[in-house]
């Protein structure tokens, strides 16, 4: 029997207004703004007819030039690369010190919690496979850290632990200074930033929503948990919608917040749902391109096509259980019409047709890579020391963090196999950001595109893969291998 939820009944009107494609003005003058706003005057948000909105240059730009940087509205770090890496919650810059990016992971590792068995971290390309990789192996060994593969040779846990609490400096680690580590000013413990500003501004923006911790302004924490518990079992882009929910329910308080001071706090608050505050509130999110998740999300390959009506049956059903612990967690009434299952769906759905990629490179790397290029007597004397961290981390010694993210601007670019532009963190990209490069001269008016995919895979699975984007590529390559 088909599922039904009672709020995309009763607030159908308000759902079907939060869905409605923004106008075209209305695009126009949010991308303006944002782009004075992130300073990259170079390009212009334009609806390109064919597929919708596309990024278009405004000035000429030479080969491998910085088109721009683009900030996050919502990202998140994949659950399972938390053990591996340290970031700031808000920006994703790696925090603490070299050593307690070893000592940590190195300690984790003692307890058989898990490590990535991979570092693809080469690029921020769009179509890596992020499958969560956990050690099969936890045997701990008495005197010793376990391994997670037969390549890492095991350190004694007092040396682990005292990298971790910084009582030992690996040589040279002061080369990489880091920003010390914040905890989150609602004491949950899992969330930590780079600064006191970084904190503050993630707070303000979902985080008192979504903190576990005894400050935190959810409804219920015990809920909350279950919802996050849930999430990680299932498909962490729950969590990542549930930022986005946080983000426009806050935007909206604040919203109502400074309306009602403009009224002079007059007697008539407003009861209910305000729509055009709540219109407001949801903008941001209403610019990215959406589709219901259970309609566009391709088949997976081990299901067959004779099932395909009971798979998406069964992740709507999926994406119901995660609102319904969601809503027991944080619901406000004011803004019923988000805990909806259509638009839930179409935030997952937005997540997964603009799949971003969100990917910071790890400082352990050039650590280790800098003991490698010190010249002799020094380095040997250093890797005297060096050698058995790098031995105990194993071949995975540099994993950078890993996530998906929301990039406003990135997501209004569209796909050509034979793309002008590309995804690509240079040496002093170290946040969360998303960097984008010419990768060949691009003149005023032209449009800025990317390769969703490897755009060096045969033309039939190149088609394959951007079916999972809704649509068939018709790119100059394309058209020119159809045939
Ligand atoms: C990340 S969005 C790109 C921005 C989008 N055009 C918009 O209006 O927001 C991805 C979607 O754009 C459309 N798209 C991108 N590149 C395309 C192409 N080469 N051909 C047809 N549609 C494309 C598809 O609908 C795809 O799911």
């Amino acid at each position: 029997m088909e599922l039904i939820c009672p709020i995309d009944q009763h607030c159908s009107n308000q759902i079907a207004a939060l869905l409605r494609p923004p106008s075209l003005p209305l695009v126009q003058e949010y991308f303006e703004q944002l782009i004075s706003k992130r300073r990259c005057q170079g390009i212009k948000v334009k609806q390109n007819g064919e597929f919708g909105k596309g990024v278009f240059a405004d000035a000429d730009f030479e080969e491998e030039e910085l088109i721009f940087k683009d900030q996050m509205l919502v990202g998140a770090q994949h659950p399972s690369n938390k053990i591996d890496c340290l970031v700031c919650s808000y920006c994703f810059k790696f925090i603490g010190s070299v050593e307690q990016q070893i000592g940590r992971r190195l300690y984790l590792k003692t307890l058989g919690i898990g490590i990535s068995s991979h570092n693809g971290c080469e690029s921020n390309s769009s179509d890596e496979d992020e499958e969560d990789h956990f050690v099969q192996n936890n045997h701990i060994s008495e005197n010793g850290a376990s391994s997670s593969s037969g390549s890492t040779i095991p350190l004694p846990t007092t040396t682990v632990q005292s990298l971790m609490n910084g009582e030992f400096a690996l040589p040279y680690s002061n080369k990489f200074p880091l920003p010390s580590i914040i905890s989150c000013p609602g004491g949950c413990e899992e969330a930590f930033y780079c600064s006191k500003s970084c904190a503050e501004a993630d707070w303000e923006s979902s985080h008192c929503l979504l903190c576990t911790g005894e400050k935190s302004e959810c409804c219920s924490r015990k809920a909350l948990l279950k919802f996050i518990q849930h999430a990680n079992e299932t498909n962490d882009i729950f969590l990542l919608a549930a930022k986005a929910i946080s983000f426009t329910i806050l935007r909206y308080r604040k919203l109502k917040a400074s309306h009602l001071s403009e009224q002079e706090k007059t007697a008539s608050s407003i009861l209910g749902t305000d729509l055009s505050l709540l219109l407001e509130a949801w903008k941001p999110i209403s610019i990215g391109h959406k589709r219901r998740w259970w309609d566009c999300v391709s088949l997976p390959d081990d299901i067959d096509a004779s099932d395909e009506a009971t798979f998406r049956r069964e992740i709507r059903e999926l994406a119901f259980t995660s609102l319904q612990l969601l809503k027991e967690a944080i619901f406000d009434m004011e803004c019923e019409p988000l805990f909806s299952l259509e638009i839930y769906g179409h935030i997952i759905g937005m997540f997964e047709l603009n799949n971003l990629d969100l990917v910071v490179a790890s400082p352990v790397e050039d650590y280790f890579l800098y003991i490698d290029d010190l010249p002799y007597p020094e380095k040997k004397e250093a890797e005297k020391i060096t050698q058995l961290y790098l031995d105990a981390l194993g071949e995975d010694y540099s994993i950078c963090c890993q996530g998906t993210a929301f990039f406003p601007l990135q997501s209004c670019m569209n796909h050509s196999c034979c793309p002008n532009a590309k995804a690509f963190k240079r040496e002093e990209d170290r946040d969360g950001q998303a960097t984008i490069i010419t990768l060949r001269p691009i003149c005023k008016g032209n449009e800025v595109t990317i390769s969703y995919i490897d755009e060096d895979l045969s033309f039939e699975e190149r088609q394959a893969l951007l079916a999972d984007y809704g649509f068939r590529c018709r790119c100059p390559k394309c058209l020119d291998e159809e045939t």
